[in-house]
């Protein structure tokens, strides 16, 4: 396969870098990024097998770009801008492995192109420009995003397998979407607001917030018609602070670096759809408003 990955930083890079093993890939990167794989390849540290050195193409022009597949991988915020870049090229179809939810209405809304919901557990961190290393195997799980069977995904799961990307193709990607929304609602906001690893929403005094904020994520799940239980939701949040509970969560991360925070499409996404359905979410409003507090109060929004 033909396949643009755009935005290539820690998640794209290791991605990109493990299909490019299997594929004809370009990434879409910063300059210093681009620059470095052009001139030496890209490098892949940690936990992966295969090849410790790739040759992707790297360009951070993504208009005009050519694909039969656009695996989308830059932060929630900058979504549009994928985007908008990518319908001016002929890119085949998209797949999102983004955290937080919308992302792939916006990419609908912009693409004509069917575009794929993913999810992502891999951990990935872009140590130095044209240097990824992988933090912790995960598995991607990718489908049509309206759910049920795709013959698409069932194509683009092979690929991603052919590569070595543990990959599970699933018919039933608006659960998991919101479920893995739970996951994020309850431990992302509270590990970047306390500066903590995951693992401190299993303790007091964190725990009872973060339980709150996924079963509120649930409730509204449920008023959007997506069969998740505030249970479900609280287990799956719980097992994943728990397998990564030494990890510093994607938000924590943005806090320490003083980065912009995919806050609007975690936490902020819950509020939203709470107000459609008439539901009240306080513990996700309350996390929502500290966060872009903090955003406003650095000049990041
Ligand atoms: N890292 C991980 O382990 C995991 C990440 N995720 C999710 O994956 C997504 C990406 O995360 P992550 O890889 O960590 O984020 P990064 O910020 O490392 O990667 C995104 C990259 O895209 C670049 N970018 C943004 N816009 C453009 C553009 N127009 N042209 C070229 N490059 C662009 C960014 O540059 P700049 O910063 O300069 O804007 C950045 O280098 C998020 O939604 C995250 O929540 C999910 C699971 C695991
Ligand atoms: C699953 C979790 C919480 C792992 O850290 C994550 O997705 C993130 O940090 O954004």
């Amino acid at each position: 396969m033909d396949i643009v990955v755009f935005g290539a930083g820690s998640l794209g890079s290791l991605v990109g870098g493990l299909l490019a093993g299997d594929h004809d890939v370009t990434l879409v990167a910063r300059e210093d990024h681009a620059r470095a794989v052009r001139e030496s390849g890209l490098s892949l540290e940690g936990a992966v097998d295969g090849p410790a050195r790739v040759f992707p193409a790297a360009t951070t022009d993504g208009t005009g770009l050519e694909a039969d597949l656009a695996v989308v991988t830059v932060k929630a915020f900058d979504t549009e801008t994928a985007a908008d870049r990518l319908a001016t090229g002929a890119i085949d179809a998209v797949l999102s492995l983004q955290n937080g939810m919308g992302n792939e209405s916006i990419l609908a809304d912009r693409l004509e192109a069917p575009v794929l919901a993913g999810t992502a557990t891999y951990g990935a961190v872009l140590r130095e420009p044209g240097v990824v290393a992988c933090t912790g195997v995960g598995e991607v799980v990718l489908g049509a995003r309206e759910g049920g069977p795709s013959s698409l995904a069932d194509a683009v799961g092979d690929g991603f397998r052919s590569a070595g990307i543990e990959t599970l193709v699933a018919a039933d990607m608006p659960r998991r979407l919101w479920e893995k929304l739970a996951v994020n609602a309850g431990i992302n906001a509270i590990t970047a607001l306390t500066e903590t690893e995951n693992g401190a929403v299993l303790d007091a005094p964190a725990a009872d917030l973060a339980r709150a904020a996924s079963r509120e994520t649930a409730r509204v799940a449920r008023a959007c018609d997506v069969a998740l239980s505030s249970d479900e939701a609280v287990a799956a949040m719980e097992a994943v602070a728990e397998a990564t509970a030494a990890n510093t969560s994607s938000m924590a991360q943005d806090v320490r670096a003083g980065r912009r925070t995919e806050i609007d499409a975690i936490n902020g996404y819950v509020v939203d759809r709470a107000v459609d359905h008439g539901l009240s979410v306080p513990t996700n409003r309350t996390l929502a408003a500290l966060v872009r507090t903090w955003e406003r109060g650095r000049g990041l929004r």
